[in-house]
């Protein structure tokens, strides 16, 4: 899915200083793409409009040839759920639910029939042991709790994967085997990735990496 936006102009409250201003930008269909910038430069905010989270009316954001900020709430979040992953920061895992039963929630939310075959295969491609898949989510590590919301967010077959830093209380070995893997998947099922991270380092994964600052002409 191809991702662009022209004059994207967002702030919290009217009045106040805004925080993106995007004249214009561009993510190709497929493309892995990384942000990155300091803590509290806005990176969640982006990732929250063009998950259509937040509404943002004076822009143009088109998915896919549709254009998000045309759209109700109503609509933005049916195109969320039939199109967009999204891998939170916090995650957002259901904790009383085991990981099965949270993967198959995602599932049913957007609409899409999968099998318990499609599930566990997932789970066995992101290396979450057998052992824990009747767990619920909150007696995981958070190591398994990132893959298992990287699952829930792959488990729909997304067009546009959207991942708010999700590496960051893995230690290094960890990390890079998740950052391949992710990226395995995402080049093998055609999948645009955006991610974002003030974690510099992890550019040499992706294909092309922003600094906010340089996106964002708020200063
Ligand atoms: N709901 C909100 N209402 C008002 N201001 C907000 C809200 N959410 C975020 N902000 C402000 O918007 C700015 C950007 O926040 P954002 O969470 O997008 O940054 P970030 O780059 O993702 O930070 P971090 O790396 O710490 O997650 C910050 O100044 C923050 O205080």
């Amino acid at each position: 899915m191809t991702v662009s936006v022209k004059n994207l102009q967002f702030q919290y409250k009217a009045n106040a200083k805004p925080t993106l201003s995007i004249p214009e930008w561009q993510i190709p269909t497929g493309a892995s793409v990384f942000i990155y910038g300091p803590s509290g430069h806005g990176k969640s905010t982006l990732l929250n409009i063009l998950a259509g989270i937040l509404p943002c009316k004076q822009s143009e954001i088109e998915m896919g040839g549709q254009r998000l900020d045309k759209m109700s709430a109503r609509q933005r979040d049916r195109f969320r759920a039939r199109h967009i992953g999204y891998v939170f920061q916090q995650f957002n895992l259901i904790n009383y639910l085991n990981i099965i039963d949270n993967i198959k929630l995602a599932a049913d939310v957007a609409h899409k029939k999968v099998s318990r075959h499609d599930i566990t295969q997932l789970l066995t491609a992101l290396q979450i042991p057998e052992s824990v898949w009747q767990h619920p989510a909150a007696q995981l590590s958070i190591g398994q709790q990132q893959r298992v919301a990287i699952a829930r967010a792959l488990i729909k077959q997304p067009d546009f994967l959207l991942v708010d830093e999700p590496t960051s209380s893995l230690d290094k070995n960890n990390r890079d085997a998740f950052m391949q893997l992710l990226m395995r998947h995402c080049e093998d099922r055609d999948v645009t990735l955006l991610f974002v991270s003030h974690d510099e380092q992890l550019q040499r994964f992706f294909e092309h990496s922003v600094s906010l600052e340089s996106l964002n002409q708020v200063n």
